[in-house]
C-alpha cells in the first residue's frame, strides 16, 4: 500500500492543488500529486521486454484519491492489486439495480463489472468521472461499448481465462445428457430407484456440432476429441480446425450432422435467436442442445416444445435471457415467464450461469482485468481494450524527470493532429503514437522540459480543441 502521496514540487508558485482541479476532467477535484512508495506489481513495459532503466511512475494524482467500485463479486486478485495501488475499493457481492447504480457510478473514476452489470447509456450519462470500465469476464455485451467510446471511457475485459472452465463444463454436461445423470440424480434425491438404459449412450463416436469456434469452441474441440468424438463446427470466419475437427459451411449443414450442438457464439443482433423452431427442426432426432453463450441466442420456448415433444434428447441451459443481479430464490415465473415450463421439462441440466465459475478462471481474471485498469489509469495505455484504439509508449524512466505524457481522446475527424501538434509544439515531442477507431481517436504523446507551471496551459489549449472528448496528462 502506497503511503502518503508527495506533493509534486511547484517551483514557480503555481499550487499543485489548483492543477489538479485542471488537469484532468476525469478526476474532479484531487490533489496533485504523486505517490512514489505505490508500487506497480507487474512490469509496466508496454512492449513486453525489461525496462532500459527503472520505470517512472505516472499519477498525476494521489492514487487514494482514485475511486473504484467492483460490483459482482470480483475476485479478491483483483481487487488485492487495485488496493495495492492505493486506489479506495469499494466492493459489492452482487450488481445494483439501476437507481443505486447511477447514484454510485456518479463518483467513481473506475467500475469493474461481470455480466449482470447493465452499464447502459443512460447510466454512463451519470458517470461524469469515469474513465475506465473493467468487465470481469469476457462478454462486454453488458456495456454500451460505443457511448462509452464517445464519452472517452475505455473498457476492458478478459478475453479468454475463463474458456477452458467452460469447455470442461460443456464436456461434463455433453456426458451427463448422454447418459441422462440430472434426472437420475433427481429421482434418487427423491428416494426413487430407476436402472434404465434405454436412451442412454457413450460419447464414444458421436459427433459435437460447435457454433462458435472461438475460444470456447476450440477449446472444447480438443477435449471433446480426446474422448473419441467426432468434432464438425460452423462460424461465420474460416478458421482451422484443432486436430481432425472440420468445418461446415452452414448452420444448417452443422444441425444436420451432429448428435450434441453446443454454442459460444457472441451476444449480438445476428445471434439473437440463433436457434428457434426452425433450426431445431433441422435438428437429428434426439440430439441434444447445449448453451453456455448468452441467453438470446436460443429461443426457449421453442426449445421447451421440442423437448416436450421429444425430438430433443435433452438440453443443458447456463444462460437466460433475464438473470438475476444477486444469488437467492429468484429463477421464477417473475423472471422469465417460461421457467416453470423449463423446469419441468426432462433430461435439462440448469446452471446458474457458472460457465466461467472457477477458482482458477476467477482469480486469472481478477489478475488480468485489474492489471489493464492499472495500465490504463496510471499509463494511459489501452492495449487489450474493446472499444478503443490500442495505443501504447515504451514507459518513461527516472532519468526524464521533466516528461510529461498527453493523453489526448479526440473525435476522429480531419485536422485534429495538425492543431494538437501545434499545442505539443512548443515542447519536445519525444514520442507519440495515435491510433483511430470508427468515430474516436486515441493520441498519446511524451513531450520533455516540461515545467510544472507550463502544465496547466498544456491541458487547457488541448481542452479547448473542438476535437476533444477527454484530456490527461501524466507526470
Ligand atoms: N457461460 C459462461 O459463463 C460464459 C463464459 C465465457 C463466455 N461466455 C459466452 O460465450 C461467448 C463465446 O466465448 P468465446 O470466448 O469463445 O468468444 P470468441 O469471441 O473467442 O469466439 C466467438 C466465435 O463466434 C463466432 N461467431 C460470431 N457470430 C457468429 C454467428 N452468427 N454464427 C457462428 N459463429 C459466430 C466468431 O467468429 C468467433 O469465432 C462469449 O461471447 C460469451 O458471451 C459465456
Ligand atoms: O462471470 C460472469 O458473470 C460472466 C461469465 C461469462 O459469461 C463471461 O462472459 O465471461
Amino acid at each position: 500500500m502506497p503511503t502518503a502521496a508527495r506533493d509534486i514540487p511547484s517551483p514557480n508558485g503555481f499550487h499543485p492543488g489548483d492543477l489538479a482541479r485542471t488537469v484532468s476532467s476525469s478526476f474532479g477535484t484531487l490533489d496533485l500529486s504523486t505517490s512514489p512508495t505505490a508500487t506497480f506489481h507487474s512490469p509496466n513495459n508496454s512492449f513486453g521486454g525489461p525496462p532500459r532503466t527503472s520505470a517512472k511512475q505516472l499519477k498525476p494524482f494521489a492514487t487514494s484519491d482514485i475511486k473504484v467500485l467492483l460490483l459482482e463479486n470480483v475476485n479478491q486478485t483483483g481487487q488485492t492489486i487495485l488496493k495495492g495501488q492505493g486506489y479506495q475499493v469499494e466492493a459489492h457481492k452482487s450488481s445494483l439495480p439501476e437507481d443505486q447504480l447511477i447514484e454510485k457510478i456518479r463518483d467513481a473514476h473506475v467500475i469493474g463489472i461481470r455480466s449482470k452489470t447493465k452499464l447502459t447509456a443512460n447510466v454512463l450519462k451519470h458517470a461524469k468521472n469515469l474513465i475506465v470500465v473493467g468487465c470481469f469476464c469476457i462478454g462486454t455485451n453488458q456495456v454500451d461499448l460505443k457511448f462509452a467510446a464517445e464519452n472517452g471511457i475505455a473498457v476492458f475485459n478478459s478475453p479468454f481465462s475463463n474458456s477452458r472452465s467452460v469447455a470442461e463444463l460443456m464436456i461434463g454436461e455433453i456426458i451427463c445428457l448422454a447418459r441422462q445423470i440430472g434426472d437420475r440424480s433427481n429421482e434418487m434425491h427423491q428416494g426413487s430407484w430407476s436402472k434404465v438404459s434405454n436412451g442412454c449412450w457413450e460419447v464414444r463416436g458421436k459427433t459435437l456440432g460447435i457454433v462458435g469456434y472461438g475460444h470456447v469452441g476450440s477449446q472444447l474441440s480438443v477435449l471433446a476429441e480426446a474422448m473419441g468424438m467426432k468434432v464438425i463446427y460452423y462460424d461465420v470466419v474460416n478458421l482451422m480446425g484443432m486436430g481432425t475437427a472440420g468445418q461446415v459451411p452452414t448452420l444448417e449443414a452443422l444441425l444436420n450432422g451432429a448428435d450434441f450442438v453446443t454454442l459460444h457464439v457472441p451476444e449480438l443482433p445476428e445471434t439473437k435467436d440463433l436457434i428457434g423452431e426452425k433450426q431445431i427442426s433441422q435438428m437429428r432426432n434426439g440430439a441434444y442442445l447445449l448453451n453456455a453463450s448468452r441467453g438470446s441466442v436460443v429461443d426457449i420456448p421453442a426449445l421447451i416444445k421440442a423437448l416436450q415433444a421429444g425430438k430433443l434428447g435433452g438440453a443443458a441451459l447456463d444462460v437466460y435471457p433475464n438473470e438475476p443481479g444477486a444469488n437467492g430464490p429468484t429463477f421464477n415465473a417473475e423472471l422469465n415467464d417460461f421457467t416453470e415450463d423449463l423446469r419441468k421439462c426432462k433430461n435439462i441440466l440448469l446452471t446458474p450461469h457458472i460457465g466461467g465459475s472457477t477458482e482458477e478462471a476467477q482469480s486469472a481474471i481478477g489478475v488480468e482485468v485489474a492489471d489493464a485498469l492499472v495500465k490504463y489509469v496510471n499509463y494511459g495505455t489501452t492495449i487489450g481494450a474493446v472499444n478503443m484504439p490500442e495505443v501504447s509508449l515504451r514507459n518513461l524512466t527516472q532519468d526524464e524527470p521533466n516528461h510529461v505524457r498527453v493523453v489526448y481522446i479526440h473525435k476522429n475527424v480531419p485536422g485534429v493532429l495538425r492543431k494538437v501538434n501545434e499545442v505539443l509544439g512548443d515542447h519536445n515531442v519525444d514520442k507519440q503514437m495515435t491510433d483511430s477507431r470508427g468515430e474516436v481517436a486515441y493520441l498519446m504523446a511524451d513531450i520533455s522540459n516540461v515545467n510544472t507551471s507550463e502544465i496547466k496551459n498544456l491541458y487547457q489549449n488541448l481542452e479547448d480543441l473542438g476535437s476533444r472528448i477527454r484530456t490527461r496528462v501524466l507526470y
